[in-house]
Protein backbone atom coordinates (compact mmCIF):
# COMPACT_ATOMS: atom_id res chain seq x y z
CA UNK A 1 0.00 0.00 0.00
CA UNK A 2 1.21 3.94 -0.49
CA UNK A 3 -0.36 6.37 0.36
CA UNK A 4 -1.85 7.00 -3.21
CA UNK A 5 -3.77 3.71 -2.32
CA UNK A 6 -5.32 5.66 0.99
CA UNK A 7 -6.78 7.63 -0.90
CA UNK A 8 -10.64 7.66 -1.53
CA UNK A 9 -10.81 6.42 -5.12
CA UNK A 10 -14.45 5.83 -4.81
CA UNK A 11 -14.98 9.56 -4.01
CA UNK A 12 -12.12 10.90 -6.10
CA UNK A 13 -13.63 8.52 -9.37
CA UNK A 14 -17.12 9.97 -9.07
CA UNK A 15 -16.15 13.50 -8.57
CA UNK A 16 -13.65 13.83 -11.87
CA UNK A 17 -16.90 12.17 -13.50
CA UNK A 18 -19.32 14.67 -12.24
CA UNK A 19 -16.91 17.89 -12.58
CA UNK A 20 -13.75 17.14 -13.84
CA UNK A 21 -11.60 17.43 -10.74
CA UNK A 22 -11.54 15.89 -7.34
CA UNK A 23 -9.18 17.03 -4.27
CA UNK A 24 -7.21 14.37 -2.96
CA UNK A 25 -7.20 15.10 0.78
CA UNK A 26 -3.87 15.44 2.80
CA UNK A 27 -0.97 13.55 0.09
CA UNK A 28 2.42 15.02 1.49
CA UNK A 29 3.53 15.96 4.74
CA UNK A 30 4.46 19.37 6.33
CA UNK A 31 8.31 17.78 5.82
CA UNK A 32 7.91 16.31 2.48
CA UNK A 33 6.48 19.73 0.86
CA UNK A 34 9.16 22.11 2.71
CA UNK A 35 11.86 19.99 1.23
CA UNK A 36 10.33 19.88 -2.12
CA UNK A 37 9.65 23.37 -1.98
CA UNK A 38 13.28 23.57 -0.86
CA UNK A 39 14.62 22.15 -3.52
CA UNK A 40 13.54 25.16 -5.91
CA UNK A 41 16.74 27.30 -5.87
CA UNK A 42 19.45 24.75 -6.62
CA UNK A 43 20.41 22.78 -10.01
CA UNK A 44 19.74 19.81 -9.60
CA UNK A 45 17.36 17.90 -10.04
CA UNK A 46 16.24 19.89 -13.16
CA UNK A 47 16.20 20.58 -16.69
CA UNK A 48 15.00 23.53 -17.68
CA UNK A 49 13.87 26.75 -15.86
CA UNK A 50 10.70 28.82 -17.43
CA UNK A 51 10.33 32.54 -16.78
CA UNK A 52 6.36 32.43 -17.29
CA UNK A 53 6.57 36.33 -18.13
CA UNK A 54 9.06 35.79 -21.52
CA UNK A 55 6.44 33.51 -22.56
CA UNK A 56 3.26 35.50 -22.00
CA UNK A 57 2.39 32.35 -19.64
CA UNK A 58 1.57 34.75 -16.10
CA UNK A 59 4.47 35.93 -14.08
CA UNK A 60 6.18 33.76 -11.85
CA UNK A 61 8.49 30.69 -12.76
CA UNK A 62 9.09 27.30 -12.83
CA UNK A 63 11.45 24.14 -13.16
CA UNK A 64 11.04 21.02 -15.34
CA UNK A 65 12.59 17.75 -13.19
CA UNK A 66 15.24 15.46 -14.63
CA UNK A 67 15.81 11.89 -14.52
CA UNK A 68 16.47 10.42 -11.17
CA UNK A 69 12.96 12.17 -10.07
CA UNK A 70 13.42 13.06 -6.84
CA UNK A 71 11.66 10.40 -4.20
CA UNK A 72 8.51 11.83 -4.13
CA UNK A 73 8.32 12.43 -7.45
CA UNK A 74 8.91 9.16 -8.65
CA UNK A 75 6.74 7.27 -5.88
CA UNK A 76 3.55 9.07 -6.51
CA UNK A 77 3.84 8.87 -10.67
CA UNK A 78 3.07 5.34 -11.58
CA UNK A 79 0.44 4.99 -8.05
CA UNK A 80 -1.40 7.81 -9.40
CA UNK A 81 -0.84 6.93 -13.21
CA UNK A 82 -2.32 3.40 -12.30
CA UNK A 83 -5.45 4.69 -10.48
CA UNK A 84 -6.26 6.95 -13.24
CA UNK A 85 -5.86 4.65 -16.31
CA UNK A 86 -8.90 3.21 -16.03
CA UNK A 87 -11.34 6.71 -15.88
CA UNK A 88 -9.21 8.01 -18.51
CA UNK A 89 -10.16 4.67 -20.40
CA UNK A 90 -13.56 5.60 -19.56
CA UNK A 91 -13.88 8.94 -20.51
CA UNK A 92 -12.16 7.83 -23.87
CA UNK A 93 -14.85 5.05 -24.45
CA UNK A 94 -17.75 7.86 -23.31
CA UNK A 95 -16.01 10.35 -25.90
CA UNK A 96 -16.07 7.47 -28.88
CA UNK A 97 -12.37 7.98 -28.65
CA UNK A 98 -10.43 4.81 -29.76
CA UNK A 99 -7.25 5.93 -27.82
CA UNK A 100 -6.97 3.38 -25.12
CA UNK A 101 -4.09 3.44 -21.79
CA UNK A 102 -2.03 0.75 -20.53
CA UNK A 103 -2.44 -0.39 -17.04
CA UNK A 104 1.07 0.55 -15.79
CA UNK A 105 2.73 3.84 -16.57
CA UNK A 106 5.79 2.64 -17.83
CA UNK A 107 4.29 1.11 -20.76
CA UNK A 108 2.42 4.18 -21.45
CA UNK A 109 6.18 5.80 -21.50
CA UNK A 110 6.71 3.51 -23.53
CA UNK A 111 4.63 4.88 -26.41
CA UNK A 112 5.36 8.77 -25.23
CA UNK A 113 9.02 7.72 -25.93
CA UNK A 114 8.20 6.05 -29.26
CA UNK A 115 6.32 8.99 -30.53
CA UNK A 116 9.52 11.48 -29.47
CA UNK A 117 7.97 12.75 -26.45
CA UNK A 118 11.35 11.57 -24.42
CA UNK A 119 11.38 14.76 -21.64
CA UNK A 120 10.33 14.43 -18.07
CA UNK A 121 7.29 17.01 -17.38
CA UNK A 122 6.71 16.50 -13.66
CA UNK A 123 7.38 20.55 -12.87
CA UNK A 124 7.63 22.05 -9.69
CA UNK A 125 6.70 26.12 -9.37
CA UNK A 126 7.06 29.22 -7.64
CA UNK A 127 5.25 32.09 -7.07
CA UNK A 128 5.43 35.55 -5.20
CA UNK A 129 3.50 38.60 -4.52
CA UNK A 130 1.83 39.58 -7.82
CA UNK A 131 2.31 36.50 -10.05
CA UNK A 132 -0.27 34.02 -11.29
CA UNK A 133 -0.54 31.31 -13.48
CA UNK A 134 -2.63 32.27 -16.87
CA UNK A 135 -5.82 29.65 -18.08
CA UNK A 136 -3.61 26.44 -19.95
CA UNK A 137 -3.19 22.92 -20.83
CA UNK A 138 -0.58 20.92 -20.55
CA UNK A 139 -0.34 19.50 -23.93
CA UNK A 140 3.23 18.48 -25.06
CA UNK A 141 2.41 16.63 -28.15
CA UNK A 142 0.09 13.97 -29.66
CA UNK A 143 0.56 11.51 -26.92
CA UNK A 144 -1.29 13.00 -23.98
CA UNK A 145 -3.06 11.21 -20.62
CA UNK A 146 -6.18 13.11 -20.01
CA UNK A 147 -5.99 13.93 -16.13
CA UNK A 148 -2.62 15.30 -14.04
CA UNK A 149 -2.39 16.61 -10.25
CA UNK A 150 -1.46 19.91 -8.85
CA UNK A 151 -0.03 19.39 -4.93
CA UNK A 152 0.13 22.40 -3.03
CA UNK A 153 3.26 22.56 -0.93
CA UNK A 154 2.51 26.23 0.76
CA UNK A 155 -0.04 26.89 3.63
CA UNK A 156 -2.50 28.91 2.57
CA UNK A 157 -2.77 31.87 4.93
CA UNK A 158 0.26 31.88 6.76
CA UNK A 159 2.33 30.75 3.97
CA UNK A 160 0.68 33.17 0.67
CA UNK A 161 -3.07 34.95 0.21
CA UNK A 162 -4.63 34.54 -3.29
CA UNK A 163 -2.90 32.48 -5.45
CA UNK A 164 -6.05 30.04 -5.53
CA UNK A 165 -6.01 27.02 -8.34
CA UNK A 166 -8.83 27.60 -10.64
CA UNK A 167 -9.92 25.40 -13.60
CA UNK A 168 -12.59 26.12 -16.67
CA UNK A 169 -15.12 24.15 -18.23
CA UNK A 170 -15.90 25.30 -21.39
CA UNK A 171 -19.55 23.61 -22.98
CA UNK A 172 -20.00 23.69 -26.32
CA UNK A 173 -21.28 27.02 -27.27
CA UNK A 174 -21.35 28.27 -24.22
CA UNK A 175 -19.74 30.52 -22.07
CA UNK A 176 -16.71 29.25 -19.44
CA UNK A 177 -17.31 28.27 -15.66
CA UNK A 178 -14.52 29.07 -12.93
CA UNK A 179 -14.28 26.35 -9.95
CA UNK A 180 -11.71 27.68 -7.58
CA UNK A 181 -10.17 25.13 -5.56
CA UNK A 182 -9.49 25.64 -1.96
CA UNK A 183 -6.35 23.41 -1.46
CA UNK A 184 -4.61 22.64 1.85
CA UNK A 185 -0.76 22.45 2.32
CA UNK A 186 0.09 18.59 0.60
CA UNK A 187 -3.05 18.16 -0.99
CA UNK A 188 -3.48 18.02 -4.57
CA UNK A 189 -6.18 18.49 -6.94
CA UNK A 190 -6.68 15.42 -9.87
CA UNK A 191 -8.13 17.25 -12.92
CA UNK A 192 -8.75 16.91 -16.51
CA UNK A 193 -5.86 18.31 -18.60
CA UNK A 194 -8.29 18.70 -22.20
CA UNK A 195 -11.50 16.92 -22.67
CA UNK A 196 -14.01 15.17 -20.50
CA UNK A 197 -17.08 13.43 -21.57
CA UNK A 198 -20.58 14.69 -19.87
CA UNK A 199 -23.63 12.79 -19.75
CA UNK A 200 -26.61 14.88 -21.09
CA UNK A 201 -30.48 14.47 -21.73
CA UNK A 202 -29.79 14.02 -25.28
CA UNK A 203 -25.85 11.75 -25.00
CA UNK A 204 -23.03 12.20 -24.29
CA UNK A 205 -21.11 15.34 -24.82
CA UNK A 206 -17.55 16.50 -24.27
CA UNK A 207 -16.11 19.75 -22.72
CA UNK A 208 -12.81 21.22 -22.50
CA UNK A 209 -10.73 22.29 -19.68
CA UNK A 210 -8.32 24.50 -18.59
CA UNK A 211 -6.69 25.49 -15.44
CA UNK A 212 -4.44 27.96 -13.87
CA UNK A 213 -3.75 30.34 -10.70
CA UNK A 214 -5.28 33.59 -9.72
CA UNK A 215 -2.56 36.48 -8.63
CA UNK A 216 -0.85 36.19 -5.13
CA UNK A 217 -1.60 38.35 -2.94
CA UNK A 218 1.21 38.11 -0.09
CA UNK A 219 3.61 35.49 0.53
CA UNK A 220 5.49 32.63 -1.90
CA UNK A 221 3.45 29.98 -3.29
CA UNK A 222 4.86 26.53 -3.93
CA UNK A 223 3.50 24.24 -6.23
CA UNK A 224 4.54 20.38 -7.33
CA UNK A 225 2.98 19.31 -10.77
CA UNK A 226 2.66 16.12 -12.29
CA UNK A 227 1.71 15.20 -15.76
CA UNK A 228 1.77 11.74 -16.89
CA UNK A 229 2.46 12.07 -20.77
CA UNK A 230 6.42 13.32 -21.13
CA UNK A 231 7.45 16.12 -23.44
CA UNK A 232 8.66 16.18 -26.87
O1 LIG B 1 0.47 26.21 -9.44
C1 LIG B 1 -0.57 25.57 -9.64
O2 LIG B 1 -1.41 25.37 -8.77
C2 LIG B 1 -0.86 25.04 -11.02
C3 LIG B 1 0.37 24.53 -11.66
C4 LIG B 1 0.14 24.00 -13.04
O3 LIG B 1 -0.25 24.68 -13.94
C5 LIG B 1 0.41 22.58 -13.27
O4 LIG B 1 0.80 21.86 -12.33
O5 LIG B 1 0.24 22.14 -14.40
FE1 LIG C 1 -0.43 23.51 -15.75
Amino acid sequence: MTVVDDLDWTRIGAELDAGGHAMTGPLLDAGTCAALAGLYGRDTPFRSRVVMERHGFGKGEYKYFTHPLPDPVAALRAPLYRRLAPIANRWAEAMGLDTRYPAEHAEFLERCHAAGQTRPTPLLLKYGPGDYNCLHQDLYGETVFPLQIAILLSEPGSGFTGGEFVLTEQRPRMQSRATVVPLGLGEGVIFAVDQRPVQGSRGPYRVRHRHGVSPVRSGERHTLGIIFHDAA
